[in-house]
C-alpha cells in the first residue's frame, strides 16, 4: 500500500484498503474557521449534538477577516467564541493567530502518520507533515467533530519524483507553478492522493514543503503527502501535542500515475490572469506595471517567505505608486521576522504589514483591488475577481518574484535585479 493507504487503513481499523473502497474512518483531528466555523456549530444545533468527540482534538481558527472588517464578521467571530466556549473547544486561535493550515502543523496538531479533517480547501497543505489531511465542507467537518468519524473514498496515488537541486532564484512556488501547468486545473489530479518525494526532496526546508502541498488542492487532489525524514522529525519534536507513528509507502505500493520532475530544469514562473493553471515564465512577463505586490498567504507567508523578501529588498525601496503588503502567516512567523529584523527591513522599504491571517487573499479586505489595477501576489488563486474588482488583474510567483516587481514596479525576474545572485538565498 501506499502511504495514504496504510494511513486510511489504519483509521479504518483494516489491514487493507485499496483505490475506490468506501471506508469509515477515526480522524485525529478536526480543524474549522471564520465563517465555515459558524456554520459547523449551526450544523451540529441543527443535529441536536451538544458534546464534541474529544474537546483537545477539534480546533477553530479566527483568520479568513482577521481582525473583523465589519459588524456582520464581528458577530461571527463573536457567536464561535461563544459556541467555543460553551462546547468547551481546547483550541481556539483567535484574531491574530494565524492562517489555520499554518498554525494546526505549527501547534503540533498534524503529526506525522494521521488523518485529519479540516474545514478549508487548502487542507491538504498539512500533508506535508506525513499525515492524510482532508479538506471537506461544514456538514462533514460538524460530524466529524461530533462522531470523531468520516467516510471517505479511497483515493488512487498519483507518486511524483523531484531529482536534483532548485538553482538560485527558483523556489518550491515554482514547482508548484510547473505542476500546476502539467496537470492542469481539475484534469488528471482529480480526487488523487499526490504523494511527493524523490531524491530532491531532502533539500527542502518544511517551509517550502507546504508551499508544495498546498497547490494540490487546486489541481483537483483529494490530499498530498510528503513522507517524514529528518528535516519533519526536527520540526514536529518540540511541537507535538500527542504521541504520532510516521508511516511510509511500501517499496512495492501501486501508483496509478508517476511523474518526474528535474529541479535544476526549472525558471521562475507566474500563474498569469484568469486562471491558476494559465502559466508562464516570469522573464516572459517581465515588465507590465503592477499596483500591488502581496506576500502572504496559506501558500506563501512563511518564515522563509518573508526572510527572502527582505533579502531582496534590502537596501533598495519600493517603487512609487506600490502598495507593497506583507502578510504573516501566523504569529508565530510574524515573531520570528520581527526578531530577526525582517518586518523592519520591509517597513524601511516602504512595506505595510499587516497582522497574521489570510489577508487580502480572497479580496475582501486588507488591500481590495480596483477596476483596472494589477497585483502580483504570492498566494494560490487568481480568478477574475478574486481579490476585488472584476476588472482586476492578479498574477501569482514566489516571494521573490513578487518582492523584485515590488521594488521596480513592473513584474519582474528576481535573477534580474542587480547584485540579487548573493541574495537568493531562498532555494539554499
Ligand atoms: C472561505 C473558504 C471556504 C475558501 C476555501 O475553502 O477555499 C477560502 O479559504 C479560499 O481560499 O477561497
Ligand atoms: S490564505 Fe487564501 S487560500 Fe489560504 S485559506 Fe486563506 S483565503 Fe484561503
Amino acid at each position: 500500500m501506499t502511504i495514504t493507504e496504510k494511513i486510511l487503513a489504519r483509521a479504518a481499523g483494516l489491514d487493507r484498503v485499496q483505490p475506490g473502497q468506501f471506508l469509515d474512518c477515526k480522524v485525529d483531528q478536526v480543524a474549522s474557521m471564520d465563517l465555515q466555523g459558524k456554520l459547523v456549530f449551526n450544523t451540529l444545533d441543527s443535529l441536536g449534538s451538544d458534546a464534541l468527540f474529544d474537546t483537545g482534538r477539534v480546533a477553530f481558527t479566527l483568520d479568513h477577516h482577521s481582525p473583523a472588517h465589519s459588524v456582520a464578521i464581528a458577530d461571527v467571530h463573536a457567536a464561535i467564541r461563544k459556541a467555543a466556549k460553551k462546547f468547551e473547544v481546547k483550541n481556539l486561535f483567535d484574531v491574530g493567530s494565524g492562517i489555520m493550515h499554518v498554525v494546526m502543523p505549527e501547534r503540533g496538531l498534524v503529526l506525522p502518520g494521521e488523518l485529519v479533517i479540516m474545514n478549508e480547501s487548502h487542507t491538504p497543505t498539512g500533508g506535508a507533515i506525513g499525515a492524510v489531511v482532508i479538506g471537506v465542507g461544514q456538514t462533514d467537518a460538524a460530524v466529524a467533530a461530533a462522531l470523531g468519524e468520516i467516510w471517505l473514498v479511497v483515493p488512487a496515488t498519483l507518486r511524483i519524483n523531484l531529482h536534483g537541486a532548485l538553482r538560485p532564484g527558483v523556489t518550491t512556488k515554482d514547482v508548484a507553478l510547473h505542476l500546476m501547468k502539467l496537470l492542469g486545473y481539475e484534469r488528471r489530479a482529480i480526487y488523487r492522493a499526490i504523494e511527493i518525494g524523490g531524491p530532491g526532496m531532502a533539500g527542502l526546508s518544511m517551509d517550502a514543503r507546504f508551499t508544495l502541498t498546498n497547490y494540490c488542492s487546486d489541481m483537483g487532489a483529494k490530499s498530498a503527502i510528503i513522507e517524514a525524514d529528518a528535516v519533519t522529525l526536527a520540526y514536529v519534536k518540540d511541537r507535538a501535542q500527542r504521541p504520532f507513528t510516521p508511516v511510509y509507502s511500501d517499496p512495492d505500493c501501486r501508483y496509478e500515475d508517476v511523474l518526474d520532475v528535474d529541479l535544476g530544469a526549472l525558471e521562475p514562473l507566474l500563474a498569469c490572469p484568469h486562471a491558476l493553471d494559465n502559466i508562464h515564465s516570469v522573464a516572459s512577463q517581465a515588465g507590465k506595471a503592477i499596483h500591488e505586490a502581496v506576500i502572504g498567504t496559506c501558500t506563501n507567508g512563511r518564515f522563509e517567505d518573508i526572510a527572502a523578501a527582505a533579502s531582496i529588498v534590502q537596501g533598495r525601496s519600493v517603487a512609487p505608486g506600490v502598495r507593497f503588503i506583507v502578510v504573516p502567516s501566523s504569529r508565530e512567523v510574524y515573531q520570528r521576522a520581527m526578531k530577526a529584523g525582517h518586518l523592519a527591513t520591509l517597513t524601511d522599504a516602504g512595506a505595510l504589514v499587516f497582522p497574521p491571517g489570510c489577508g487580502p487573499c480572497m479580496g475582501e479586505h486588507s488591500g481590495v483591488l480596483g477596476a483596472g489595477e494589477v497585483c502580483i501576489s504570492s498566494g494560490n488563486r487568481n480568478m477574475k475577481g478574486r481579490m476585488g474588482s472584476a476588472e482586476s488583474f492578479v498574477y501569482l510567483g514566489s516571494p521573490e518574484t513578487v518582492a523584485a516587481s515590488a521594488l521596480q514596479g513592473v513584474i519582474t525576474d528576481p535573477r534580474t535585479l542587480q547584485g540579487a545572485s548573493k541574495e537568493l538565498t531562498h532555494a539554499d
